[in-house]
């Protein structure tokens, strides 16, 4: 399968970044993860990652840094892991994308259960040393 290309936003706030789980309108609900979304024919990354994280949680962000890429644990997307700002404003979920939301430390984030490996290895290795 052709593999599609999707965009990872890890939204930071002092110490924390934001946690959502996959809500019943997606694939493989239940999943915890840093929002993510496709990447539209046109769009930059960095406008992707706006567009998701607007459209899935009401925040406006502003993209720091490409931080990391992987693959899916089904191949089907490669992930472009961004950093963005989001230091103030209202998380407002999309009830079908996101069931919940959380600001976690990356130790909290381990905690969390399901988890992709892929997520499992950004917390881990990628993050503490950004
Ligand atoms: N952070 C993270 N995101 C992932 C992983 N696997 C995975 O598919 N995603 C993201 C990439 C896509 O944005 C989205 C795919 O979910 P989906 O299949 O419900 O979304 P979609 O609407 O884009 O796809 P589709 O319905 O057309 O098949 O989830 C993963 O391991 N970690």
């Amino acid at each position: 399968m052709e593999q599609r290309q999707a965009i990872v936003a890890v939204l930071r706030r002092g110490d924390r970044v934001l946690a959502i789980r996959r809500g019943p309108g997606v694939a493989r609900p239940g999943y915890w993860q840093p929002l993510s979304g496709r990447l539209e024919p046109g769009e930059t990354e960095e406008q992707a990652v706006v567009r998701e994280v607007r459209e899935e949680v009401g925040l406006t962000v502003v993209p720091l840094a490409k931080v990391w890429e992987s693959e899916t644990d089904d191949h089907r997307f490669r992930l472009h892991w961004w950093t963005a700002r989001a230091d103030t404003g209202e998380v407002v979920p999309a009830p079908d994308e996101v069931a919940e939301t959380r600001w976690v430390t990356p130790q909290e984030f381990l905690v969390l259960d399901p988890v992709f490996d892929g997520d499992r290895e950004f917390f881990e290795r990628i993050l503490p040393e950004l």
